[in-house]
């Protein structure tokens, strides 16, 4: 069995009196899929923003690879963020004034890639995504389906080690989500990526290899495969 890439102990975050993590404890293995599923307001959000250092929990400690993300200053937690992760959300994720192609260019150029070779890494994109044509497009000139196919592809692009995904179909209809997913899941495959996903769909959670579930604040079903 591989190797833990993430491990989160013990986690506990409050908001004010809401008490949204409360001791949750979960480990992903590299290159596993992991969805998190459970009701509205459990945790699952918080959860996946703590494991991607995005949020910083009140106790306990979230490690990749064995390394405590707390023990990184800002500026290294964003440079991690950056190299190593990548993020899709529900919607909204695209820059509105760039289109499809300079979008998924973008982590690229970010990461120190010349822009003639980001150019060409994103365009080699669009067969795969089934959006021959459409490289020009702004966001808002393509359907959500479309969207959020190039969504995965920014978030991708860049090979990151562990994609994040908050509800990326939530606001799709069943046949563009299966498209989205089917899409995630076959490119981190591909470069085996590891891929943490929160979602409130069974067949979603269909596609991950894990599923455990968040209620109260704490990881309650599976914790290890
Ligand atoms: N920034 C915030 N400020 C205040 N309360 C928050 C904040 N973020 C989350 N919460 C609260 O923390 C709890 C857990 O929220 P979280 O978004 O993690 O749950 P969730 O399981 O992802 O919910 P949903 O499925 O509805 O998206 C909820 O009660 C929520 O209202």
């Amino acid at each position: 069995m591989s190797e833990a890439i993430l491990r989160a102990t013990g986690l506990r975050k409050e908001y004010g009196s809401t008490l949204a993590l409360r001791g949750a404890d979960l480990t992903v293995r590299t290159g596993e899929v992991v969805a998190i599923m459970g009701p509205s307001g459990s945790g699952k959000s918080t959860l996946l923003h703590c494991l991607a250092g995005v949020i910083t929990p009140d106790q306990g400690e979230v490690r990749l690879d064995g390394v405590p993300l707390a023990g990184l200053n800002d500026r290294a937690r964003s440079r991690l963020r950056r190299s190593s992760f990548g993020f899709v959300f529900q919607f909204g994720q695209l820059v509105p004034e760039l289109p499809a192609i300079e979008n998924i260019a973008l982590p690229l150029l970010l990461a120190g890639s010349k822009r003639r070779e980001a150019m060409s890494v994103a365009r080699a994109w669009f067969p795969r995504l089934g959006l021959d044509g459409l490289e020009h497009r702004l966001p808002g000139q393509m359907s959500g389906g479309q969207s959020q196919r190039v969504a995965v592809a920014r978030a991708l692009a860049a090979g990151p080690r562990v994609v994040f995904a908050d509800e990326p179909t939530g606001a799709l209809d069943s046949l563009a989500g299966e498209q989205v997913m089917d899409l995630l899941i076959d490119a981190a495959r591909t470069q085996g990526a590891t891929v943490v996903l929160v979602t409130h769909e069974a067949r979603v959670a269909a596609h991950a290899d894990r599923t455990v579930i968040v209620r109260d604040g704490r990881v309650t079903a599976p914790v290890e495969a």
